[in-house]
């Protein structure tokens, strides 16, 4: 990073929060990009937006003491970290796993500033979460800590104020059991303090699919702007959660053939295509793995104990499962298999080396803040419905996530030709996404 005045801010970053690796690489991938904006706006600089924008308006951390179906208590760590309010209410999903830590949700949510802003909505930057495991609890452990959860995190939120969604381990049910506690604990019905409801109580058509279904449109940009389609395309897309099924969905409907997918246990491959019905019904009725997928597909189809997934030869690939899975290694087999164009369905999944590798590949490289911007664009969509009492058909917002999607690509690639990199829409989400909460910022004075 060679801009005196950017190396600063990162220095300061990693003095400030030691430890934090995924947060300095989440903050170091955005300050490469801002050199040119450095240069060209010294108003920006000189009011610290930099500085100001790496350092949380308010970081929550809190105790989740819950029983688990033997009545042993049991304990896990909270987490909000609410970035920025500068474009709206901070928004951005929740995610339980049991490798969440303060520098993973630091992370996402410096990572969601860019995003919500690149959508052109009206939503500001925030993640949380906590260390909690789901897997292998039963549902009503599930609704304890999520009850528990809430007791806590209930007071720091509101439709103006902080709208969380789903994220990794976090879905429908999560969402349900949570705003039941809210909305017990307020005695409000404010259906637009979390997103990703169901459709009887304030959800909205599409926001399930949205983030998947972005990601193949966004995907679908990429590829007409080179008068290409997915028609006959091969796709492999790693994971076999929320993101990743309905990107395969959406693949699938574009005429593509996704041949590969995975969990944290291997991949499976299968060259006729994968069966998303058995898929769904193995991992989302089931709660199933991979493995149980192919034993049950038989044919073509077969298990492979190994991770990651980068080996399987395709022309387009999507990473849809966590961050850093995609690394030197993979995009080089990537690379050498003649994969075109790679695209983040998950956040940061891709390493640095991994990315100028593709790069210096001529591997065209989306990164999630722009390719999986869908998901919380539709989850605005969810809020603006909530606030004006109506409901959307699944058609009428199908079209308006793509309407988004398109303008997300417009936007990376004019800023990127307009800041000096032609085609380059990593420094297109940066510099796009930074410069209209920059904007805000400037105008809202030193707050
Ligand atoms: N759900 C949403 O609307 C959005 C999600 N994302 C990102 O997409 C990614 C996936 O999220 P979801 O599909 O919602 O979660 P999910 O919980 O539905 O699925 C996660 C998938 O990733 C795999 N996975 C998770 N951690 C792993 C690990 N450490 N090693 C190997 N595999 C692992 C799981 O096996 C599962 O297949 C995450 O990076 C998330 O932050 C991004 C934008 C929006
Ligand atoms: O829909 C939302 O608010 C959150 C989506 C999210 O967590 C993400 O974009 O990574």
């Amino acid at each position: 990073m060679p801009h005196g005045r950017l190396t600063a801010v990162y220095d300061e970053v990693v003095a400030r929060n030691p430890g934090e690796e995924e947060f300095h690489q989440a903050v170091r991938e955005v300050l490469e990009n801002l050199g040119p904006v450095v240069d060209k706006h010294a108003d920006l600089a000189d009011a610290e937006i930099l500085r100001r924008l790496c350092e949380p308006e308010r970081q929550i951390i809190f105790r989740v003491p819950w029983a688990d179906d033997d009545g042993r208590p049991q304990l896990n760590r909270g987490f909000r970290v609410e970035f920025s309010s500068a474009l709206g209410p901070y928004k951005g999903g929740l995610r339980f796993h049991p490798s969440v830590y303060l520098g993973i949700v630091k992370f996402l949510g410096f990572e969601q500033i860019f995003k919500n802003s690149l959508t052109g909505l009206a939503i500001g930057g925030a993640k949380g979460g906590s260390d909690f495991d789901p897997k292998g609890r039963s549902d009503a452990e599930v609704m304890r800590f999520c009850q528990s959860f809430m007791t806590e995190l209930h007071r720091h939120l509101g439709e103006h104020t902080d709208v969380p969604a789903g994220d990794t381990g976090v879905g429908q049910r999560e969402i349900g059991y949570l705003f039941g506690q809210y909305k017990r604990l307020t005695n409000r019905y404010e259906s637009g303090v979390l997103t990703g409801k169901g459709l009887t109580w304030g959800g909205s058509r599409v926001r399930t699919e949205a983030t998947g279904y972005g990601l193949v449109f966004f995907v679908d940009e990429i590829l007409r702007a080179s008068g290409n389609s997915f028609e006959g395309r091969k796709v492999v897309v790693s994971g076999s959660g929320n993101v990743a099924v309905h990107a395969i969905q959406k693949v699938h409907q574009l005429g593509g053939r996704v041949i590969a997918c995975s969990d944290s246990a291997g991949y499976v491959v299968d060259e006729d295509g994968i069966d998303l019905d058995l898929l769904r019904d193995v991992k989302e009725e089931r709660r199933g793995r991979v493995s149980d997928y192919a034993e049950e597909r038989g044919g073509n189809a077969r298990f492979v104990q190994d991770w990651p997934i980068w080996s399987v030869p395709c022309d387009v690939a999507l990473p849809c499962a966590t961050q850093n899975e995609l690394d030197e290694a993979g995009a080089k087999q990537l690379a050498g298999n003649g994969c075109g164009v790679v695209a983040e369905g998950a956040n940061m999944p891709t390493t640095p080396d991994a990315i100028r590798l593709l790069r210096e590949a001529g591997v065209t490289f989306a990164p999630g803040k722009a390719a999986n911007a869908g998901g919380v664009a539709t989850s605005a969509l969810e809020m603006q419905q909530n606030a004006a009492r109506d409901t959307w058909t699944f058609e009428h917002t199908e079209e308006k996530l793509a309407g988004i999607m398109h303008s997300v690509h417009e936007r990376c690639l004019e800023t990127a030709e307009e800041y000096g990199s032609p085609g380059d829409y990593v420094a297109g989400a940066n510099i796009g996404g930074f410069l209209r909460v920059a904007d805000a910022m400037a105008a809202l004075g030193l707050v």
